[in-house]
């Protein structure tokens, strides 16, 4: 079980506090000049991936106390009770066992008496055994043709974990081409099927529950179109498997159980791109590059489990998030990868993050009386410099950032690599350091702008900089550094979740507006006008009943 401590009330939060008076009145550029050595104390590696955390407003106490808050909460005796099997999913009454899937080294590991690993190696296998047959041909659709193309249907968890792994690896493709369909917008199927032959296309129904009505209506909706186009010749079974944790709902679809591939409850749906939940991805990358992306998270997962938290990656990311959200108030977190294959790596943690972290009970059932989990954002280098880096560099708010690049592209065209490093350089930097007004007026007047003028222009072009970023850097975007990039995020999200005393593994906060869309379907297609609501409820959706009606 997990320890239950409100963080506000430790020690190490009342030293933060004191901390933070005196801290926010500095600037990151002194820090930078009184140290020259501040990089080598505040960077950590992890195999190729550098973290450097020396662009934060800390020093050395405050890693010290943002260290003394995690032990004063028993975070050790947390990650152990994770990684042991524990039902620390409490309000579920479940384990949280993403990591047993990249368990690579097979030790056991035993929930309700039983060691899970042999069923975690089972699925595995017959995983390769099918992605084999997909990517050499000899899985052939009713008409006897091999499978060119794959069509994942599934939302949330289901669906942005194999799809940002499928974009982030790429250069890995092999000869199957993927496809997404998520949104129970009929445009994302009709799009999506347009391009495809239903003799050489094959789907994968991707869903936890196999009741998620966006994706059992996204998959009614492709068995449609495989029997239309096929002239009711199509072999449902040849072109249709599942990847459930309900056998009875996908037996019940009309997926031969040998084409069923399980996992298991102690499976959060937001970690599940290791389990049956990545079969998209195995079809796309070959089993073996998958295993590099497994491997990656195992070596993560040990280096969580074993290092002390002043060298722990995950551990020092977290804390210097609770040192933003909570002492410096930021509500936000850009995640900013500066390679275009991560260009749904924000969206991916966006739900990690969010849907982990967005509570505001504790774990004893209070009102928490604290800021919790942060809103997740970001897209790619360069573009967002061009679009909302204003406000980063000179809003109101303050904007930790984590800036995330290769230094080796899979594209080395010309010279866009460098040009690309040189901004995600640069931008680190601008925000730190910032520009003053007095440099401002000096390169004005170097311009050859009058007293005046300058006085009148040089206001809007200062920079405050002291905006926090940490940059990650690695050497190139492999299966193994993906694996073990991801598994650091999942890692300080579990590690935040635990200090802010929230349940992190459980998601009630969704279920509300889907109740309520199942009351409202069938008054869309009733004739009355609709009363049952409030006003705005009703009003709207009588306007939504007129509208399609003229
Ligand atoms: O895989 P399933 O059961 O279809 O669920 C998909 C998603 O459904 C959402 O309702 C949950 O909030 C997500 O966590 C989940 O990933």
């Amino acid at each position: 079980m997990l320890p239950k401590h409100n963080p506000t009330t430790t020690e190490a939060w009342q030293k933060l506090e004191i901390q933070f008076m005196t801290l926010q009145a500095s600037h990151m550029r002194e820090l930078f000049a009184e140290d020259p050595h501040r990089f080598e104390t505040l960077h950590a590696r992890f195999e190729d991936i550098l973290v450097d955390y020396s662009k934060n407003l800390v020093i050395d106490e405050t890693l010290k106390d943002l260290i003394a808050l995690a032990d004063e909460v028993e975070l050790k005796d947390a990650i152990n009770a994770m990684f042991r099997g524990e039902k620390i999913n409490q309000t579920e009454g479940r384990s949280v066992l993403h990591t047993a899937l990249r368990n690579r080294s097979n030790s056991p590991i035993v929930v309700d008496g039983e060691d899970v690993m042999p069923e975690v190696n089972r699925v595995l296998k017959q995983m390769k055994t099918f992605s084999g047959k997909v990517l050499d041909g000899s899985w052939k659709g009713y008409s006897g043709k091999a499978i060119t193309d794959i069509v994942n249907i599934g939302i949330g968890g289901s669906d942005l974990g194999p799809y940002m792994v499928t974009e982030a690896l790429r250069p890995y493709w092999k000869n199957i081409t993927p496809h997404f369909v998520s949104n129970v917008d009929g445009t994302h199927i009709a799009e999506t099927v347009k391009k495809l032959n239903p003799e050489t296309t094959l789907f994968i129904i991707a869903s936890k529950t196999f009741t998620t009505q966006e994706t059992m209506t996204n998959a009614e909706s492709a068995r449609g179109w495989f029997l239309e186009k096929t002239g009711g010749k199509g072999e449902v079974a040849k072109h249709f498997v599942a990847v459930s944790t309900n056998e009875k709902e996908v037996t019940k679809f009309g997926i031969a159980p040998e084409n069923m591939f399980v996992f298991w409850d102690w499976v959060g749906g937001r970690y599940s791109l290791w389990s049956s939940i990545g079969l998209s991805i195995i079809c796309t990358i070959g089993f073996e590059n998958f295993e590099q992306l497994l491997d990656g998270a195992h070596a993560m997962d040990n280096h969580f489990k074993d290092e002390p938290f002043d060298k722990n990656i995950p551990v020092i990311l977290a804390l210097l998030g609770i040192w933003h959200n909570n002492f410096f108030g930021a509500a936000s977190e850009a995640i900013l990868p500066y390679d275009q294959y991560l260009h749904r790596f924000a969206a991916y943690f966006q739900q990690g993050n969010m849907e982990s972290n967005g509570k505001s009970t504790d774990r004893e059932g209070k009102p928490v009386t604290y800021q919790t989990g942060p809103i997740i954002w970001g897209e790619p280098g360069t573009n967002g410099q061009h679009a909302f880096y204003q406000l980063i560099h000179q809003g109101t708010k303050v904007i930790p950032c984590d800036f995330i690049a290769p230094a080796i592209s899979h594209n080395p065209i010309g010279d866009h690599h460098d040009k690309l490093l040189s901004n995600f350089f640069a931008q680190t930097e601008a925000l730190m350091k910032g520009k003053t007004l007095e440099e401002v007026q000096a390169e004005l007047a170097a311009n050859g702008m009058s007293k005046d003028e300058i006085a009148l222009h040089a206001p809007f072009r200062v920079f405050e900089g002291n905006r926090p970023t940490n940059s990650i850097l690695f050497r190139e975007l492999t299966p193994r550094t993906l694996g073990s990039l991801i598994a650091m995020y999942e890692h300080k999200i579990f590690t935040q979740g635990v200090i802010w005393n929230v349940f992190s593994f459980d998601q009630w906060g969704v279920e509300l507006g889907k109740v309520l869309a199942k009351k409202i379907l069938p008054e869309l297609t009733s004739k009355e006008e609709i009363t049952s609501h409030d006003s705005s409820t009703n009003g709207l959706i009588n306007e939504f009943k007129r509208l399609k009606s003229v």
